[in-house]
């Protein structure tokens, strides 16, 4: 793993991460590398000042023979495949220990340790404020991807007592963390959640509920701190715990609301939240008042998700509104202006009339139940995790991700889904369903306790076979030049159920578009009862050697009639086929330069027309010359020839009509437009201009009906996204 993805963390960022994996009694790190483990050689390493090495001092990748780091335990300790903990050198620095092959007897048994204990037992072994020595420290990269101290050989472990003379000499800059009354906790707690530090003010909630479980106080304040960090279910125990002891106490009840609410369980999240609602209604007090005021909002947000999710009701363009407030960025550093970015409070929605089966050759798949229409909408997905670009690196993000930035992005969406299984255990088993690779055990044949635990490499296959590129809708939109059009991806993501997709190329029945982290599928035409529903995994107008390679990764050798088409082509097919794109390819700039000409004109219907021979077999399936035809009606038009380049625009854009092509037909249809507005005539510029405000509109709404209010969505959308267009169509009076 490249060393700028690894980071040195504070020490508060350390011991509040350390004390969220302890909190879930689940160890995280549970595979570290064992591949590169250090040198098991034992020279005993002298414990002189001079051969102490502290903290700040270790170097990454390396272990510091001849050296001792002096340590004392500050955390509770996790045994999974190792010993997990964490350790303050005098300095006060801290970091991760992890001790693999130590077991030392625990102190009530007389059995050695070696298999997963609970964090008491684990902690027992090594309490906190433990004095150690760790010779030879090697310091390396844990799964995810930052620093820890490792230790592979028990010898080279020793715990000293404190009369040892290496104390004598040694003053520690902090002490353990000391024990405090229920409401110190309480008001430390309340300092950490003021500082939206939520993990921190959990762990020290649950310290005091330690000493009093049923402190209705510090249980509301620990759920609302779970709430922050979208922790539903255990805000949910901790509420039902609370309502236990007092069953009307209105903050609890609408924090109630809300982690069903998270929990998708809406139409309880309503029924709590009615009921407080009429509850608080009787009351004149201000704070009643105020609750009421809050439910009343919520209440309204809940019934928005509850038809989404029941119905499939949803308001795509105030949902689009609310996705351009959330994507804007900094203009200084890239970030997103508003904390989560574009990820949006939308519930999931799946119709009823289609299903997942098993297929022969292609595993999972989903199928259709009975007949269903053109444009129906069939799910709207919310990501489980999804990483953006301007998330992992700063600076302007451009159109071409760097391979260093796909790594990045990779390694952030496996430590976001990582690190959200282990916070919430009972997600696993919704992500271990998705298909891992060859050979990986299905999620049936995983026993209770792996269906809890975080399986690094487990996701990482996931991640590999499932994830979707993030092509915003405003990507696809968005007017680009002729030769970006294919590069518009900004990220990756995990999404559950569209991840049951199979590929084909060419035989598509669905359509997704992204708005925010939410994903809309929708059919592209009609399917019959018990067809398969597949999706395009790469658009076929991409080579078949990039689609092949692209598949082959994911483990698909597509068997669609274009796949199978482009394996029987000749030798001499495939090197004409070659010769002509590649010409294409020293060509495509010069379009849109100065130098532009009649010589270049013939040159791209040359090409044009060699591509089309190549298929003339079955015109249906030539997708090569798409981009090609575009550039050369781009020169028509600026050659001044309207009629050739009109032509030239109604041939791609029934063709990608045919082949719901990535949603380029409405900027086609607009093309149109503005062709006949050359030639005067406008009615039919206006028509060909509400084409492609409707298909705009189709794109986001799915089929839409024809009352006047349809060309106000369709115009709201293209402002924001054609800006170009609709300021070009306004020119000439044709929108
Ligand atoms: C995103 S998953 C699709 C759901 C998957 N079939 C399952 O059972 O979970 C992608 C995997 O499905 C299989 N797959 C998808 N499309 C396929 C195709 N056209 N031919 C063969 N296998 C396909 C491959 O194993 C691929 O790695």
């Amino acid at each position: 793993m490249a060393d700028d993805l690894v980071q040195r963390k504070s020490r508060e960022q350390l011991i509040k991460e350390h004390e969220m994996i302890l909190t879930i009694h689940d160890a995280y790190f549970m595979h570290v590398a064992n591949s590169s483990g250090p040198n098991q050689e034992t020279k005993n390493v002298k414990l002189l000042s001079k051969n102490r090495i502290s903290i700040a001092n270790l170097k990454l990748n390396n272990v510091h023979t001849g050296k001792y780091l002096l340590c004392q335990v500050i955390s509770k300790s996790i045994k999974r495949d190792a010993l997990y903990t964490l350790i303050e050198d005098p300095e006060g620095d801290v970091e991760r220990l992890a001790l693999y092959n130590w077991a030392p007897r625990s102190s009530n048994s007389s059995e050695y340790i070696s298999n997963a204990l609970s964090t008491s037992e684990a902690s027992k072994s090594l309490p906190m404020g433990t004095k150690l020595v760790i010779k030879k420290p090697y310091y390396t990269i844990s799964t995810d991807y930052s620093a820890i101290i490792r230790s592979d050989n028990p010898g080279d472990v020793v715990i000293i007592d404190n009369n040892h003379n290496l104390l004598k000499e040694t003053k520690w800059s902090t002490s353990c963390p000391e024990i405090l009354t229920v409401d110190e906790f309480r008001l430390r707690g309340n300092k950490h959640f003021e500082s939206n530090d939520f993990a921190r003010a959990i762990s020290v909630y649950s310290d005091g509920i330690k000493l009093d479980p049923n402190n209705i106080t510090l249980l509301s304040n620990r759920a609302e701190a779970y709430l922050r960090l979208n922790q539903y279910k255990k805000a949910l125990d901790d509420v039902e715990n609370a309502l236990r002891n007092d069953p009307l106490h209105p903050k609890v009840a609408f924090r109630k609301g809300k982690a069903l609410c998270g929990l998708k369980r809406y139409s309880e999240a309503c029924s709590v939240l009615r009921d407080l609602y009429d509850r608080m209604k009787e009351k004149t007090d201000h704070s009643s008042k105020l609750i009421m005021q809050n439910t009343e909002e919520f209440l309204a947000h809940v019934d928005m998700l509850y038809s989404e999710n029941k119905i499939g009701k949803y308001d795509f363009v105030r949902i689009l509104n609310e996705f351009m407030e959330k994507s804007k960025i900094k203009e200084n550093d890239g970030s997103w202006a508003c904390e989560m970015g574009p990820r949006l409070n939308h519930a999931d929605f799946l119709h009823k009339d289609i299903e997942i089966r098993t297929t022969k050759e292609k595993g999972r798949g989903w199928f259709a139940k009975r007949d269903i229409p053109e444009k129906t909408l069939l799910m709207v997905s919310k990501a489980f995790e999804a990483v953006h670009v301007n998330e992992v690196s700063s600076g302007t993000h451009t159109d071409h991700l760097s391979k260093a930035s796909r790594i990045a992005i990779s390694a952030e969406l496996l430590e976001k889904i990582s690190r959200r299984l282990a916070e919430e255990p009972e997600l696993c088993e919704e992500v271990y369903q998705l298909y891992a690779g060859p050979g990986t055990t299905t999620v049936k044949e995983l026993d209770y306790e792996s269906l809890r635990s975080v399986d690094v490499k487990r996701i990482m296959g996931i991640i590999q076979h499932n994830s979707f590129a993030l092509t915003h809708v405003f990507c696809n939109l968005e007017n680009k030049e002729e030769n970006n059009l294919f590069s518009d991806d900004c990220g990756i993501g995990l999404w559950i159920l569209p991840s049951f997709f199979n590929h084909s190329c060419v035989d598509r029945n669905v359509r997704w578009i992204l708005i925010g982290d939410l994903m809309i599928v929708r059919s592209s035409r009609k399917i019959s009862k018990d067809e398969e529903l597949l999706s395009s995994y790469i658009e076929p107008y991409n080579k078949y050697e990039e689609r092949s390679e692209r598949l082959l990764k994911v483990n698909v050798k597509c068997q669609c009639r274009l796949c199978k088409l482009d394996r029987s082509d000749s030798s001499e097919t495939k090197t004409k086929l070659k010769n002509l794109l590649k010409t294409f390819e020293a060509h495509k700039s010069q379009v849109y330069s100065d130098s532009a000409d009649h010589l270049l004109e013939n040159k791209l219907e040359e090409i044009v027309e060699g591509l089309c021979d190549l298929r003339k077999e079955d015109p249906d399936l030539e997708f090569q010359s798409l981009i090609p035809k575009s550039s050369l009606a781009i020169l028509y038009a600026k050659n001044g020839n309207v009629h050739k380049s009109m032509a030239l625009y109604k041939n791609i854009y029934n063709f990608a009509k045919k082949h719901h092509l990535r949603p380029l037909a409405h900027k086609y249809a607009f093309q149109i437009s503005f062709c006949y507005g050359g030639i005067g005539q406008i009615e039919r510029a206006k028509h060909w201009a509400d084409t492609g405000l409707r298909d705009l509109l189709e794109l986001i709404k799915g089929k839409i009906d024809n009352n006047a209010k349809w060309r106000k969505d369709a115009i709201f959308i293209a402002e924001n996204f054609l800006p170009d267009i609709v300021f070009l169509a306004r020119q000439i009076n044709l929108i």
